[in-house]
């Protein structure tokens, strides 16, 4: 059984745990933290987990075997770094640091010890959609994709949410999903701000339109919509030589009713990636408990940073392009 610690008790934090103890095999939270004791106690009492204020004190406990973070972006860095000196494997929540020199750092410290313990937690490569995409793109039968379309449509954040962030915590799961559908490595990026939407927070810039070229010339359009009142939506369609391919959308009943038919959305994250989620979770025990890591690592989190960090310059210019310059992937993590 792995002992696990979990860092964060908040929204994602809970969900987790929560799966790790009522639906996934070979794992027990053993330990939690929160900043906010009260909540970590809300969560760790009923399942008998030690419950800490501070990270590294949860680290530290010899009867975590490993560390999952779920803290907010900012706070990550302090928690892998903690993980990394006590030797003991961590999965983060994307994204794996706000900035690529903070990521960048993290991915030498663990080359420098030698050995994988960082994995990072986008989802969307264990979603089952996404896994189809990828395998008629892989099969070659489509020929060469020559651009594509994603939406990241939300219903509506809250007001601590920044332009920014639209970049680093919501399309941060494209910049990663893209790269590893189309085997790609990024050249450049472009934000534009259409018409801006009157339900939102006047600082917040909502919608945007993300433009990331690849080495190839294949284009990607990534359009963020955080208020779009109508529910949580991800689409992503890829135009290809030899046809198009149009990501699956979760399977929901079709409802006749009151004179209509609809296909409900969900009414946010929690729900609509649950499959994905609990598949990540358990494959990251299996592979903890194995003593070899598989899923998206400490590389995957820079790679995304570098193209966030470049459509935040963006960002700042309005259809000025950024260029993108990702290292090759160190073979410590091919
Ligand atoms: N993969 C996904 O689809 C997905 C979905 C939701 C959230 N996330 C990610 O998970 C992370 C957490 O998001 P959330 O929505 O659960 O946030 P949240 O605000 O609901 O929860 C964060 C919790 O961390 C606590 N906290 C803050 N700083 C801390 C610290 N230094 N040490 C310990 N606890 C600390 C807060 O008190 C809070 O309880 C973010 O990085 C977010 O991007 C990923
Ligand atoms: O933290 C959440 C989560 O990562 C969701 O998967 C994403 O769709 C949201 O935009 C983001 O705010």
């Amino acid at each position: 059984m792995l002992r696990i610690g979990v860092v964060g008790c908040g929204a994602i934090g809970r969900e987790h745990i929560n799966r790790i103890t009522n639906r996934l095999a070979g794992g027990k939270v053993v330990a939690v933290s929160d900043l906010y004791v009260e909540g970590a106690h809300q969560v760790g009492d009923p399942l008998g987990a030690t419950v800490y204020s501070n990270s590294a004190d949860l680290v530290n406990d010899p009867d975590v075997d490993a560390i999952i973070c779920t803290t907010p972006a900012f706070a990550h860095k302090e928690t892998v770094i903690q993980a990394l000196e006590a030797g003991k494997p961590i999965f983060c929540e994307k994204p794996l640091t706000t900035t690529a020199e903070d990521s960048l750092e993290l991915a030498e410290i663990e080359m420098e010890l030698g050995k994988k313990l960082i994995q990072v937690g986008f989802m969307r490569r264990f979603d089952e959609s996404y896994t189809q995409v990828k395998d008629l793109l892989d099969s070659g039968e489509f020929g060469a994709p020559l651009y594509l379309r994603c939406s990241h449509w939300f219903p509506e954040v809250d007001d601590g949410f920044t332009t920014e962030m639209a970049v680093y915590d919501a399309a941060i799961h494209e910049i990663d999903v893209i790269h590893w559908l189309l085997n790609e490595r990024y050249e450049s990026a472009q934000v534009m701000f259409p018409r801006q939407t009157g339900k939102k927070n006047p600082e917040l810039k909502d919608p945007q339109i993300m433009h990331i070229r690849c080495k190839s010339g294949v284009i990607a359009t990534i359009e963020v919509f955080l208020n779009c009142q109508f529910g949580y939506d991800i689409s992503c369609q890829i135009v290809c030589e030899n046809g198009v391919i149009d990501l699956p959308k979760p399977p929901r009943p079709l409802l006749r009713r009151s004179g209509g038919q609809t296909i409900p959305l969900d009414e946010n994250w929690k729900n609509h990636w649950m499959r994905a989620y609990d598949l990540e979770i358990q494959q990251w025990i299996d592979a903890v408990r194995a003593g070899e890591l598989t899923g998206p690592n400490a590389w995957d989190g820079v790679i995304a940073n570098v193209t966030a960090d470049a459509l935040l310059r963006a960002q700042q210019n309005e259809g000025q392009i950024e260029p993108i310059a990702v290292g090759p992937r160190p073979d410590f993590y091919k």
